[in-house]
């Protein structure tokens, strides 16, 4: 079987266990009343193969589309999450057709760059992919207004810090791994955005953090339901009202599994912090501003390879006055 390279493993604190418990604790929401969700899954289905023969090509064919420091789209089978590499090959496209975005983290440069995704030449159906996005980021805009108006606010007031959306579509592979027992598929995170509206195929292997005891719990593959994940943006607006869930894969020996996160970014020059409405003299902000743009630019340039100091991260502009 061989030896596993020890930049996969995982401190013994956040290995996983395998033999895990089945728990129903995550709830399930029935939005069927349109066809959008319908024609998303339709869609998701043809997605789902375009990542297939795209995961399934040559390694040297992938590595021709191969991501770096600067350019974070394309494929990339060397993330690390919390500085610990994930057993994962990945294939990220931007959303948004163009998507702006600061040229750099230097938070001095002004400089913006527009990517089209539909340029880019690849081997792997985009079109397929942007249109699925199209369907799906109905669906998102319609998550934020009953969150919006579940924080008593306007429908639209969280909806419009999307007009030019920053996030990617992401294709995610798992290859089997004969170590399931010392890495993870994806170590631990929160999402950085708003929202995440994922679709996994059956094998399973994600599981939430439950914020009661924290103990991993398993999310079961759901047929035809998407999994959605409150993000750190949500927690910075909402004042901690929501809080983005701490999730995780772990991979198996024996299958392959794919999942197709679509990460619901804002516009680059929306500034984060907790929105005014949910705030007043006695309800301090939690969180001191930042600029997402320069935010998830710096993020992602971090996310490429093992660094020496953890990703930047939330709790970084959490005020120590308001806790
Ligand atoms: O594969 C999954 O189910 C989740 C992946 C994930 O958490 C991510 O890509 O952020
Ligand atoms: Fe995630």
């Amino acid at each position: 079987m061989g030896e596993i390279d020890e930049a996969f493993v995982q401190v013994p604190d956040h290995r996983p266990k395998l033999s895990t418990i089945e728990v129903d604790e995550i709830p399930v929401i029935d939005l069927s009343a349109s066809e959008t969700e319908k024609l998303a899954m339709e869609i998701g289905k043809a997605v789902e193969k375009v990542a297939k023969a795209f995961f399934h090509l040559p390694i040297e064919e992938k590595r021709k589309v191969k991501r770096d420091e600067l350019n974070f789209t394309c494929y990339h089978d060397e993330e690390h999450t919390k500085n610990i590499r994930d057993w994962k090959e990945v294939f990220d496209m931007l959303i948004q057709e163009p998507t702006i975005l600061p040229a750099s983290p230097d938070p001095d440069d002004e400089e913006l760059e527009a990517t089209l995704t539909s340029g880019l030449r690849i081997p792997l159906s985009l079109e397929t992919c942007l249109e699925y996005c199209r369907v799906v980021e109905k669906l998102a805009f319609r998550l934020l207004e009953l969150i919006s108006i579940s924080l008593g606010l306007a429908a639209n007031r969280l909806g419009e810090l999307f007009k030019h959306q920053t996030g990617p579509l992401r294709l995610n592979y798992y290859p089997p791994c004969p170590f399931p027992e010392l890495a993870l598929g994806v170590g631990r995170h929160s999402d950085g955005g708003a929202l995440t509206v994922l679709v996994q195929d059956d094998v399973g292997g994600l599981q939430i953090r439950s914020q009661s005891d924290g103990e991993w719990i398993p999310i079961k593959p759901i047929l035809n339901a998407y999994i959605i994940n409150i993000g750190d943006n949500l927690q910075v607006w909402s004042n901690d009202l929501y809080v983005s869930a701490e999730h995780r894969v772990v991979v198996n020996s024996q299958r392959e599994r794919f999942s197709i996160p679509f990460f619901f970014f804002p516009s680059h020059y929306v500034t984060m912090k907790p929105l005014e409405e949910l705030v007043n003299d006695k309800i301090l902000m939690k969180y001191k501003e930042y600029n997402w743009g320069k935010y998830y630019v710096t993020q992602n340039g971090s996310n490429y390879k093992k660094l020496d100091a953890e990703n930047v991260q939330i709790e970084d502009f959490k005020d120590p006055e308001s806790v």
